[in-house]
Order: C-alpha cells, then sequence, then structure tokens
C-alpha cells in the first residue's frame, strides 16, 4: 500500500496472509494477502499461484497478523487442502482476465477459521449492488509501501481510493485490457494506491453500513502513478462462480 496508513488487524480482521514454502521445505516466504469469506474459505487473486505447480500442501494461510515479521497471540495458522483458480484465468496472455481464486482452509486438527475481534468473514457483495463512480472504497495489505522498494511492508496497512468508470480507467489503460470483469480506482491525486505485494488482498466498500468485498487487489502500472488506477477483479461478476466452487 502507496501511502495510506497503519491498519490494525482489528480494522481488517478478514485480511488473510498467504504464505508459501520454499522447495526445499525449510522457511516460508509472504505470498499474497487474500480475504475470509466464509470461516473454511480464502478468496484470493489467481496470479498468486502462477509460477508453480498447484500442491495445496506448499501453502499455509496466516488469521489475525498485524505484522509480517511478529507472531501475534491470536493469530490463526492453517494448511491449504484445497486451491481453486478460474478455469477462464490463463496468464500466459499477460493480461489478468479472470483473476480469482478459492483456497479452502483447515488447522492441523482439521477445524476452519475461529470468529474472534481480530478473525471475522468479509460479507460478499448482493448481485445488484450499484457502486457509483467516485464511491470511496478501502484497500489493505502488506504490500510495497514505494514501487522501488525491495521488501514488502512488514506491517498491515490501509488506505483510501475512488471507484473509477470503466471507460475512463479503459481510456488510461488505452493498449492494455480491461473488461467488466474489472474494476478500477485511484487515490486521491494519484497519491495513494495498492502496490505488489497486495495482490489478493481485499476492496472494501460500506454499501448501507455494511463492509462489503468488491475487489481483488489484480494489477496496475506501477503504484501510484498518475492516470494509472489500480486494477481489481470485480467481485459480483462472480458470485455465481464462488458459490458453486465453494464446496
Ligand atoms: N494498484 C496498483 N497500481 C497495482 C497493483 C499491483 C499489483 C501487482 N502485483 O500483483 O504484483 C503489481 C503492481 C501493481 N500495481
Amino acid at each position: 500500500i502507496v501511502g495510506g496508513r497503519q491498519a490494525t488487524v482489528e480494522s481488517q480482521p478478514w485480511i488473510a496472509t498467504i504464505f508459501q514454502f520454499t522447495r526445499r521445505g525449510l522457511q516460508e516466504r509472504f505470498l499474497c494477502g487474500g480475504s475470509l469469506i466464509d470461516p473454511c474459505w480464502i478468496l484470493t487473486a489467481a496470479h498468486c499461484f502462477d509460477a508453480n505447480a498447484l500442491q495445496p500442501s506448499q501453502f499455509t494461510v496466516v488469521l489475525g497478523k498485524s505484522a509480517l515479521n511478529a507472531t501475534d497471540t491470536r493469530e490463526q495458522k492453517f494448511n491449504v487442502d484445497r486451491i481453486v483458480i478460474h478455469e477462464g484465468y490463463s496468464h500466459s496472455r499477460g493480461d489478468y482476465d479472470n483473476d480469482i481464486a478459492l483456497m479452502r482452509i483447515r488447522s492441523a486438527s482439521g477445524q476452519c477459521a475461529e470468529e474472534t475481534n481480530t478473525v471475522k468473514t468479509i460479507c460478499l457483495p448482493s448481485q445488484n449492488d450499484i457502486l457509483r463512480d467516485h464511491f470511496e472504497c478501502e484497500v489493505s495489505g502488506y504490500g510495497k509501501a514505494n514501487k522501488t522498494d525491495i521488501y514488502y511492508s512488514r506491517i498491515l496497512k490501509s488506505t483510501n481510493v475512488n471507484l473509477i468508470s470503466q471507460s475512463q480507467c479503459q481510456k488510461y489503460y488505452k493498449n492494455r485490457m480491461v473488461n467488466t470483469n474489472m474494476l478500477c480506482a485511484g487515490g486521491l491525486q494519484w497519491k495513494t494506491d495498492s502496490c505488489s505485494g497486495d495482490s489478493g488482498g481485499p476492496l472494501v466498500c460500506e454499501i448501507s453500513s455494511r463492509m462489503v468485498l468488491h475487489g481483488i487487489v489484480s494489477w496496475g502500472d506501477g503504484c501510484a502513478q498518475k492516470e494509472k488506477p489500480g486494477v481489481y477483479t470485480r467481485v459480483t461478476e462472480y458470485l455465481p462462480w464462488i458459490e458453486s466452487h465453494m464446496n
């Protein structure tokens, strides 16, 4: 997250951190963010799994974490027993269409997430949630605080971004593909934005006093660059897909 502010995990209790074991299985590296949409299910970005063959056993998911380099006494750690990548996602084309994936989590004792004040599910939108242009939403994650940083942020951050119309976003990204499966949002004066490492994480909009997951951090040209908004997977386009694969 470029700009914005430090966030407590209490303020983003649905945020998930996805770690991957290196092949040597020695240490884990932080891979992506995600959102807890059900006690047993995390919603994240398909492009988080590009590099490698999909071995669920390679991944761990931690909930209730406010800093990457500290173990929070209240955090909940899980293995992954299933990863579902959208069948329409294909990184080969280099675009990020259908950039959405589900992970089913299970603790060592076979449990799913336990609701606490640092671990809660986020509401999915309803098909007909109307999002107006310039509506202000919030994006959070442990990603880079500057595009040029070599490390991800150690602490959880969040920032406010304003939704940008489909047509305006297509103009900003003239020769890159921005379709109706995507939602664009940019910070005021392009000063704040999500960035690499925030991938898979939540773009949350408050709709009639409920926090609703409307976007998944997907891509952008740099971070917090003028007229290069963040591009998010538009969750309302995938409600049937989510429902039918959460089993
Ligand atoms: N909101 C952006 N401007 C932005 C998001 C993003 C994600 C990745 N990533 O997933 O690696 C890389 C660059 C990005 N820029």
